[in-house]
């Protein structure tokens, strides 16, 4: 009998479907050490989104990097009911993190809210993972067994994400991140005129994207003997949202950091933690409590240390009961922002996952 999925990420560029489990890390370093040592030659998995380690890699028995993933030839719904942060509960909070803006406790946090919802019947991994390639398209798919993180035993992260937080290959890393987003459709599921063009313009999404710029270049700077970064962010669309983002281009000076190792260093970055970081994790504890998985990062390293890994954003933990998810979707707060817009962007984000689940 073939041995069961245990990683995907799929995107048009790249493919690796990993499945048994040869070894399995709940940390960082035990990936790194078992890589560098020769134990494995792949990991993938997921890094959670606070910076007490949480982690789930996993060295597949085999990987295969041929095989496209299927898309779902049908996604009926399958929610049987579902429970979503009140828009009002979520307008306070974004209420609260532009107070904390204005007593100086920082410059820009990232607010989520979450989705809770049990399914009619069991849903598998490659079930779900199928259903987010029919419906976000152009996105990276990507799935990882969390049972190597404790207290994650047979659950998974299964999402489409837009972002790439890294791809390196060789000496050359590359990074797109995102921030300053705006609907496409209005509440009534009509296009928004000219929305690319006004976030093009936004003074207040400018400014909220130059934290991540500003963060990764900081970052990118001291390893890279040249870094390329451009003066303005274009706009990208996913199926409901229009983002800013920027393109960024680093030679390494040592080639052999490994994606493993600027994946832990850069995640979470201001797109979804906020700016500076520690005080950013702190306001979104207290605001939101555990985010989990969510906002961490999810890819994979090999053995020459080069690899992909995307923001754990548009993505759902799956139960080992294989009957609950749970989704968050949040947006980025800096001085100006408004609490109602918040409230419409973090509805259209949450769309991934509702068209995945069958609406
Ligand atoms: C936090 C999320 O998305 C992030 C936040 C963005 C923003 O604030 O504009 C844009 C893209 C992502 O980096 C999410 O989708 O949950």
């Amino acid at each position: 009998m073939p041995a069961g999925l245990s990683f995907l990420l799929s995107n048009t560029e790249f493919n690796a479907r990993g499945s048994g489990v040869r070894a399995s890390f709940g940390t960082v370093d035990q990936a790194r050490d078992a890589l560098a040592s020769g134990a494995v030659d792949f990991v993938g998995g997921a890094l959670g989104f606070d910076t007490d380690g949480l982690a789930s890699l996993i060295a597949p028995e085999h990987v295969d990097f041929t095989a496209a993933l299927r898309p779902a030839p049908t996604v009926d719904p399958m929610v049987a009911d579902m429970l979503v942060t009140p828009d009002a509960v979520h307008r306070e909070r974004v209420v609260a993190a532009i107070a904390a803006i204005d007593a100086g406790e920082v410059e820009k946090v990232v607010i989520a809210r979450s989705l809770d919802a049990r399914l009619s019947a069991p849903a598998t991994p490659e079930e779900l993972l199928a259903r987010f390639a029919a419906t976000a398209g152009g996105a990276t798919i990507f799935g990882a067994d969390l049972s190597a993180a404790p207290g994650h035993a047979g659950a998974w992260l299964i999402g489409a994400s837009p972002e790439l937080l890294l791809r390196k290959r060789g000496a050359t890393v590359q990074c797109i991140p995102y921030a300053g987003s705006a609907p496409k459709f209005d509440a009534a599921g009509r296009p928004v005129a000219g929305a690319a063009e006004s976030l093009r313009r936004s003074e207040k999404d400018l400014r909220e994207h130059a934290y991540v710029v500003d963060y990764l270049r900081e970052l990118l700077a001291p390893l890279c003997d040249e870094i390329v970064v451009p003066d303005r962010p274009q706009t990208i669309a996913t199926s409901h949202v229009w983002h800013l983002a920027t393109p960024i281009t680093g030679t390494l000076t040592d080639p052999s950091v490994t994606s493993l190792d600027l994946a832990a260093r850069l995640s979470p970055t201001p797109a979804v933690c906020g700016t500076p970081t520690a005080a950013a994790a702190r306001i979104i504890g207290e605001i939101e409590g555990t985010r989990d998985f969510y906002a961490g990062t999810a890819g994979w390293c090999d053995a020459s240390g080069d690899g992909e890994w995307v923001v754990s954003i548009r993505c759902l933990e799956l139960d080992a009961s294989r009957t609950r998810v749970r989704a968050w979707a949040g947006g980025g707060i800096v001085a100006g922002s408004d609490p109602d817009a918040e409230v419409a962007e973090t509805t259209a984000k949450f769309q991934t996952v509702l068209s995945a689940l069958g609406g």
